[in-house]
């Protein structure tokens, strides 16, 4: 099979017109997809009028209990049943999905080193064979950053890691592209110039942009789950504006395509 797992930022899903053009395009993306979202923007602002206060580190959430409780519902509740909703008004029989349904994606507490992340989790294992079944029976799973331990235990995790441990997983037998959509038009030289687009990226540009801080904070984690997705056997890595994904799925010049580093070939 051919699948294409797209990948929707916080940032889109905050604001609802922008959601609603960007759903409208994905329902027309043609052949088997798998939708994934964050909504990390949401999360912090239904937290703090909670008083429960964001702390990010390296682009991940501490994720204590009372933050646990906030993202599972606005992850798992609030966002994932919207975009759900909108998706069957829009004909595609799309069904919403914690890494607990299913037992779609099973991850473990993270280690504590330097840093206690609380109940952030490193994915594990994908239940390919759910996943198949779903996309043979033309559902459209819409997965969200919410995974579990097996033992009972949900654990908040990336939203662009749980697209890339996806991508990666059902490349072992099928073709996989893998599409980040967010609110800039790419990966970019200067961030306020949306004209500045770095069209081709490899781990060289990367690592260099990243010394010299031009890549930063939520860019680096989706960066390195692009080159990780690359070197484990997808296809093609897309990042870009949410509203160019036609123009992507179309092959045309748009956003950042990540390259394969040369070594990866052989
Ligand atoms: N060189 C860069 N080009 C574009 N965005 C960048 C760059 N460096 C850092 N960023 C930041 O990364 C953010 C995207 O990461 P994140 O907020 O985690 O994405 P998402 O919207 O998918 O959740 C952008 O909104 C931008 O502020
Ligand atoms: C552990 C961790 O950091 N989890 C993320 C999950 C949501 C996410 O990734 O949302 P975006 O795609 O909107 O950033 C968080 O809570 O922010």
């Amino acid at each position: 099979m051919k699948i294409s797992i797209i990948k929707i930022g916080g940032n889109v899903i905050d604001f609802p017109e922008k959601l609603d053009e960007f759903l409208a395009l994905f329902a027309k993306f043609p052949g088997h997809k798998i939708l994934v979202h964050g909504g990390g923007v949401m999360a912090s602002r239904f937290g703090e009028s909670l008083g429960v206060m964001p702390e990010m580190v390296d682009g991940r959430r501490i994720t204590d209990q009372e933050t646990l409780d906030v993202v599972t519902m606005v992850y798992a509740g609030l966002i994932n049943k919207n975009i759900v909703a909108k998706l069957q008004a829009l004909k595609v029989n799309a069904i919403g999905m914690t890494g607990a349904d299913g037992n779609i994606i099973r991850s473990i507490k993270r280690p504590v080193k330097d840093i206690d992340y609380g109940f952030v989790g490193d994915i594990q294992e994908v239940n390919t064979k759910l996943i198949d079944h779903l996309l043979s029976g033309n559902l459209l799973p819409v997965v969200n950053a919410i995974t579990h331990d097996a033992k009972g235990q949900l654990l908040n995790t990336n939203a662009d890691s749980i697209a890339s441990a996806l991508a990666t997983s059902l490349a072992k037998e099928h073709q996989v592209n893998l599409y980040f959509c967010f609110n800039k038009s790419g990966v970019l030289i200067d961030e306020k110039n949306e004209n500045s687009i770095i069209p081709l990226i490899n781990d060289d540009i990367y690592q260099e942009l990243k010394k010299e801080n031009v890549i930063h904070s939520g860019m680096i984690p989706k960066l390195d789950n692009a080159f990780e997705a690359l070197q484990k056997g997808v296809n093609h890595v897309w990042i870009g504006k949410a509203e160019n994904l036609h123009l992507a799925a179309k092959g045309k010049l748009s956003g950042t395509t990540i390259e394969r580093n040369r070594y990866d070939l052989y």
